[in-house]
């Protein structure tokens, strides 16, 4: 799914204004009463305190719709008007005239903080303030507002976007923004609503598609994407009957050290499981019982030294190669990448270790092999390209060295970013159980074996997040999140891939 800007946006709003020979009020109309049936279905007429806060602008007139609706199905609601600016829009106007025909009264009118009502634990809150037409930091009583709402433990559920956050940048650490429990966005999702510092304000998401013209959007030129089961599938590359193991990636995994031999085992039973045809390991010397026990499917090199890395073979001829889990930053270790990056021309996959050796010897990066794949969590990014003020200016430097190094980045979180270039890929799948020793080692498993299956080093990198997150999720399922270990992730990759196909779990994101 496209992740449009709040410009392309209301620029698909016009646009289906004029196709559709509709008014502006009457997409209003159709985007908040799918907003009242989101509430009605759930709420299922529950006599419960219903509070609206609506802006004067359209996220207002949203507001002043949906609370129409609610009043004539009966529910309890209060609607406030946060009268912040005189500008009142057009539709906000029209459905301000709408709602006093049926209430008999006019909506409670806030103007400064002596106005501010009660809010009260069971009470539902609908905040309808800003949206995408926020163009500065909310200040004063309006700041007041929305703290006393975010302390007052009621339910919020947020119209489009929490009101206070922008679309296209962060707000400083102590900006007055709505901490939703649940968002209701209109059409396309917003990248503040993935991004680290961002993401917490949205709570649970859904998107509504409130009918903005198909063909204006497809059209539209993004460069931003959100990767759901849809996407996922459509990158799946099925097998073939008549095939054998060399068609599905001969691959190398080099790590390891004394102490962390259980990374890079990690990581070959990930690609295993992920259906790599044959994989190899190099490991110190002191892995290889360990392998041979925990592993019989893989086979074994090792180096000469017992504890840790300090060569590559040269000669060995794989698909892809893998470097990094649990080598550590040993002078000798950092021979054996250079040896590595020397003898590879393909597409390699660095992770952890790897990447530190990387930002400590910049010098290797320009001999990193076109479309290799770096994963880095946020410790390693930073190392790897220097510290940023906010996420947009990180997801920036990202994109700047993904160009410079022609390289794929993987920048791994609670939404992982794949970047390529000028490119960003949002995953979807995942869940917090995931946070744990050894998470990364299995995804770069996943990743090299579908770049040694014939993926394109970008959509194995897509494709294999997603796989990672969904497995996680299965697994979450079986035994919840505290429990869940990285190899469980491995293991459940055959499910992963199953479930990509099942009718219901293909609706259920
Ligand atoms: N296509 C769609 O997705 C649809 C969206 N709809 C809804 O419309 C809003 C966007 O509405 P808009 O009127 O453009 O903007 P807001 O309601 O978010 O803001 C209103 C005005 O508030 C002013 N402003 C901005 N920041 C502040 C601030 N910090 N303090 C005070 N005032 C502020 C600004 O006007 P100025 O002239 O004063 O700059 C805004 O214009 C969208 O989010 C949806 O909810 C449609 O209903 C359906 C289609
Ligand atoms: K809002």
């Amino acid at each position: 799914m496209k992740v449009l800007s709040a410009e392309q946006l209301s620029g698909a709003d016009k646009e289906t204004i004029r196709k559709q020979n509709i008014t502006s009020e009457e997409l209003m109309e159709r985007a908040a009463t799918l907003v009242f049936n989101e509430i009605n279905q759930r709420l299922q007429g529950a006599p419960i305190p219903i509070k609206i806060f609506c802006g004067i602008g359209n996220n207002g007139g949203d507001g002043l719709v949906i609370a129409r609706h609610l009043i004539q199905h009966g529910y309890h609601v209060t609607v406030y008007v946060v009268n912040y600016s005189d500008k009142r829009s057009e539709d906000f106007l029209a459905n301000y005239e709408k709602l006093k025909v049926i209430t008999n009264d006019w909506p409670h009118l806030i103007k400064e903080e002596d106005h501010f009502p009660e809010i009260n634990t069971g009470d539902f809150v609908i905040d309808a303030m800003f949206g995408i037409g926020l163009n500065r930091p909310i200040e004063g009583w309006v700041a007041k507002l929305v703290k006393l709402i975010n302390n007052s433990q009621a339910f919020i559920l947020a119209v489009d976007m929490p009101s206070g956050l922008f679309s296209d940048k962060t707000p400083g650490k102590k900006a007055a923004v709505i901490e939703a429990n649940y968002t209701l966005s209109f059409q396309s999702p917003k990248l503040v609503f993935f991004l680290p510092e961002t993401m917490d304000y949205i709570g649970d998401l859904q998107v509504l598609d409130i009918g903005l013209d198909r063909e204006y959007i497809s059209k539209l030129i993004s460069e931003t994407f959100l990767i759901g089961k849809q996407e996922a599938v459509s990158l799946y590359i099925p097998r073939k009957k008549n095939s054998h193991k060399g068609d599905y990636g001969k691959v190398l995994i080099v790590g390891g050290s004394y102490g962390k031999i259980g990374s890079v085992l990690l990581t070959a039973t990930a690609a295993l499981k992920t259906g790599t045809g044959l994989c190899s390991l190099y490991i110190p010397e002191c892995g290889y019982d360990i392998i041979q026990t925990g592993l019989p499917e893989a086979m074994l090199m090792t180096d000469t030294d017992k504890k840790m890395l300090t060569t590559y073979p040269k000669d060995f001829d794989a698909d892809v190669v893998c470097f990094g889990m649990g080598v550590g930053t040993d002078e000798k270790s950092v021979q054996a990448l250079k040896e590595l990056l020397q003898a590879n021309n393909d597409p390699v996959v660095i992770d952890a270790d790897g990447l530190n050796i990387l930002s400590n010897n910049k010098e290797f990066l320009k001999m990193l092999p076109k479309n290799s794949v770096l994963t880095p969590h946020p410790g390693e990014l930073k190392r790897l390209i220097g510290a940023w003020e906010d996420d947009f200016q990180k997801l920036e430097k990202v994109k700047k060295f993904s160009k410079k190094y022609n390289v794929i980045l993987v920048v791994k979180g609670a939404h992982t970013f794949t970047i390529d270039r000028e490119y960003i890929y949002i995953n979807d799948s995942g869940n917090p159980g995931m946070a744990t020793a050894g998470s990364g080692d299995v995804l770069s498993g996943i990743i090299t074996s579908l770049i040694g299956q014939g993926y394109e080093p970008v959509n194995a990198a897509v494709f294999g997040v997603y796989l990672h997150g969904l497995s996680g999720d299965i697994t979450a399922e079986e035994i919840g999140y505290e429990s869940l270990l990285a190899g469980d992730i491995a293991r459940n990759m055959g499910k992963a891939v199953k479930a990509l196909f099942e009718r219901e779990s293909m609706e259920s994101k």
